[in-house]
């Protein structure tokens, strides 16, 4: 914050560095010291000079600032709230320090060699959190910290920074590139057409620290180079996906352990390690090992054990509040919302359920209006949280996740409206309720539609259908809504018949009203138990496969 505050010497610093009549260009119009330098250490000017504040090179400055500040501050109401389900994440352990050629203090000439090690750069692990749904708070870069240089008196570096990577369950992380430096070096060389004395040379200028003040003679350089080779410094090769699978997790459940996901490179060796029956004072250390970089695709498919889908505006978000008093939002237009959400249902030994109410559920603005009005009045009255468990005299039975999601539109299996995002996070839902307009005419046709786009996104997928809401039912002729179930039923059956599964149960509901949601709450969630159970029954292998920890001195290339 201090640093962005237009403070007066940092605006005049500007003008005066560019010189009155020089217009700034946009992207120089602030330096980096004016973003970065603190109150406290900013310097006093070095001279005075006079600023004209109604020159446009003032105006630009302040404009800059104006935009960047409010850039800052929407950043900051969001608080990463947007979604993002998907993001391409560059990693790669730390840098390892440098090691020191550095020899003991003697009364006469040199005494033994004292170059410390580096240190090994920091490592980058993953982890989950319970409070994060998105990957918008997740870096796109996740580099470890480089580790300090070794020095004289045998000191070694200091270990580089881990770094750690938060991410919502549900996150699947797929390896998808690998380049490593010698790989990098190899094609730049090869590009400018080296040949293979001048690229030992460029590899001996890369791998030695050479002392500060002695020359280091062909042999000591020759000899170090040995040495290097020996403990397979020299050529870092990093294995293909061929040699080595590429990495992938599937973080189905919370990760108590970090996981690690790339190693810091090793520290380059003190000269201490380059002593031989030859050469007794070695004038040479070696750098750190830079290891390999790494992108991955991180993939977030949000694990509700329910999903529900429908066309846009049929009743999902109703549906959600009504099942779990979660606050989503609810209006007269498609596309209210724009991104998955989840709501919690808990089904009581008694066959109560905990967000059961008597109130309907109104739109969200009118509710706002309405909450307003009541403010004024000084009558607003919180809605009543729903009961917990231990409130009723009875227990849990059962307790199940639900999300509501954007509406579904024919061709969203090609990416189409909401398209993919929505269909990635009920991909690995237990149970999938259809949720249909009871006002259309015909809410067998959009039935189809759903289905469709469900097998076109995932074969199988529509499998998982274990119920048809068929909502908005309130307020209409009895024989109008038998003819709709009877409808979707013969729909359902075909569907079933030609997929070779069961056709899901279709209920009457009014989702505003709660009217028939006792049967879906109870319907859903004997779909989830019975799911639980048959995964429980199969569970064979670990959701997550432990990459493992070696010690990073050893073996660099051989990450996972
Ligand atoms: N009368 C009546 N209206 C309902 C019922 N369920 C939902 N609505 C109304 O239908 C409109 C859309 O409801 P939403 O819950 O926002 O629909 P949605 O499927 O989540 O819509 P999108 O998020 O845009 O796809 C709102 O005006 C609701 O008040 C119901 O059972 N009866
Ligand atoms: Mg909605």
């Amino acid at each position: 914050m201090v640093a962005l505050a237009p403070c007066r010497a940092c605006l005049r610093s500007v003008a005066f560095s560019r010189g009155p009549s020089a217009p700034l260009s946009r992207s120089a119009r602030l330096p980096a010291q004016l973003l970065t330098r603190s109150a406290s250490s900013a310097k006093p000017d070095p001279a005075p000079y006079h600023i004209n504040e109604d020159e446009d090179d003032f105006d630009d400055v302040v404009g800059e600032i104006k935009r960047r500040r409010k850039r800052m501050a929407d950043k900051r109401n969001r608080q990463g709230g947007d979604f993002v389900d998907f993001l391409k994440v560059h990693i790669r352990g730390g840098k390892g320090g440098a090691g020191t050629a550095a020899f003991m203090p003697t009364k006469r000439g040199l005494g033994p060699p004292s170059g410390g090690n580096g240190g090994p750069g920091g490592n980058v692990y993953i982890k989950t959190s319970p409070d994060i749904h998105s990957l918008s708070t997740v870096s796109k870069r996740g580099v470890g910290g480089q580790g300090g240089n070794g020095a004289g008196n045998l000191r070694h570096g200091g270990r580089g920074d881990d770094v750690t990577i938060t991410v919502p369950v549900g996150t699947v992380i797929r390896e998808v590139h690998r380049e490593g430096e010698a790989e990098k070096t190899w094609a730049d060389e090869n590009a400018m057409g080296l040949e293979m004395e001048e690229r030992r040379e460029r590899a001996r200028e890369r791998w030695l620290v050479k002392h500060p003040n002695f020359e280091a003679s062909p042999r000591d350089i020759r000899e170090a180079e040995a040495v290097l080779r020996e403990g397979g410094r020299w050529t870092q090769r990093t294995p293909s996906f061929e040699d080595e699978p590429a990495l992938e997790l599937d973080i189905a459940e919370p990760i108590t352990k970090p996981l690690l996901l790339a190693r810091g490179g090793g520290g380059g060796l003190g000269n201490t390690h380059f002593v031989s029956p030859t050469t007794r004072h070695p004038r040479l250390a070696s750098r750190g090992i830079i290891p390999p970089s790494r992108t991955f695709e991180f993939e977030l498919k949000l694990l509700a054990d329910v999903g529900l889908v429908g066309l846009p505006n049929a009743g999902k978000s109703t549906l959600l509040r009504s099942m779990t008093g979660r606050r989503a939002e609810v209006a007269d237009y498609a596309f209210t919302t724009l991104h998955p959400q989840i709501g919690v249902v808990r089904v009581l030994n008694d066959g109560t359920w905990a967000a059961e109410q008597d109130t309907p559920i109104e739109e969200t603005e009118l509710e706002r209006m309405l909450d307003a009005e009541a403010r004024m009045k000084g009558e607003y009255q919180p809605l009543p949280r729903a009961p917990r468990a231990r409130d009723r005299r009875s227990q849990e039975r059962i307790r199940f996740t639900v999300s509501d999601n954007p509406g579904l539109l024919a061709r969203a299996s090609e990416n189409v409206g909401l398209g993919h995002s929505f269909l990635r996070s009920i991909e690995r839902s237990l149970a999938l309720a259809y949720v249909l307009d009871g006002r259309h005419a015909d809410p067998a046709d959009g039935l189809r539609v759903l289905h469709k786009e469900l097998e076109a996104y995932k074969p199988g997928l529509a499998a998982r259908a274990r119920l048809i809401a068929l909502n908005k039912t309130d307020g209409q002729e009895d024989e109008a809504i038998a003819e709709k179930v009877e409808g979707l039923r013969r729909a359902a059956e075909e569907i079933a018949q030609a997929d070779g599964t069961a056709p899901p149960v279709v209920l009457v509901v009014s989702a505003k009203f709660g009217t028939g949601m006792d049967k879906v709450v109870h319907t859903l969630a004997d779909a989830v138990g019975a799911a639980r159970e048959k995964i429980e029954a199969a569970k064979a292998k670990p959701a997550v496969r432990q990459v493992e920890e070696e010690e990073p001195e050893e073996k660099e290339a051989d990450l996972f």
